[in-house]
C-alpha cells in the first residue's frame, strides 16, 4: 500500500516505531515530517499527509500528534478525507470496513508503540465493505461535502 505518514512535534517520538512497522510490512511510505522537535502546527502537517491521499497518490494516511484529536479534526476538514482517531484495533478495522476511513490518527502521548502497532495493523488489513448499507452511508458523507462546497446543507 502507498502510505502518507506525518506527525507534529508531539508525535515525533512514536514515528520511528511506526516507520519500522510500515516498512517491515512492505508498504511504500512517504514521511512528510516533521523530523525535529521544533514545534509545528498539526493543521499544516495534516494537510501535507492528506493531499496525496485526496490526489490518489497515496492509498491511506497516518497522522501522529500528541492526542490524535487535533489531527483528526484537521483531517476531517479536507474534502475526500474520512479520518478517525483510534486507540483500539476494533475501531481501526471497523472504521475502514463500515466508514471507509482513509486516514488514521494516533496520539503519541496516549498510546505506546505496542498499541500503536496493533491499531495500525488492523487499519491496514481492513477493506471497505461492499454491504450497500455502508456504501449508502458513505455516499451521504460525500453528499454532505458537495453540499458544503456549494454553501448549503446536505
Ligand atoms: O495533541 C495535539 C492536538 O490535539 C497536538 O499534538 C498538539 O500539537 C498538541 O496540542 C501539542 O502541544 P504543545 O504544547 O505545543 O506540545
Amino acid at each position: 500500500m502507498r502510505l502518507s505518514l506525518g506527525n507534529d512535534h508531539a508525535g515525533l517520538g512514536l514515528k520511528p516505531h511506526v516507520l519500522r512497522l510500515l516498512e517491515g510490512l512492505g508498504h511504500e511510505v512517504v514521511d512528510v515530517g516533521t523530523h525535529t522537535e521544533e514545534p509545528v502546527d498539526f493543521p499544516d502537517i495534516t494537510q501535507q499527509v492528506c493531499r496525496p491521499v485526496v490526489a490518489g497518490e497515496a492509498d491511506r494516511g497516518i497522522l501522529l500528534c500528541g492526542t490524535g484529536v487535533g489531527a483528526s479534526i484537521a483531517a476531517n476538514k479536507v474534502p475526500g478525507i474520512r479520518a478517525a482517531l483510534c486507540h483500539d484495533s476494533y475501531c481501526a478495522h471497523q472504521g475502514v470496513e463500515h466508514d471507509d476511513v482513509n486516514v488514521l490518527c494516533l496520539g503519541a502521548w496516549i498510546v505506546g508503540p505496542i498499541i500503536a502497532e496493533d491499531v495500525i495493523r488492523s487499519f491496514l488489513s481492513a477493506t471497505f465493505s461492499t454491504d450497500p448499507d455502508f456504501r449508502r452511508r458513505v455516499e451521504k458523507l460525500h453528499a454532505m461535502e458537495r453540499a458544503a462546497a456549494n454553501g448549503g446543507a446536505a
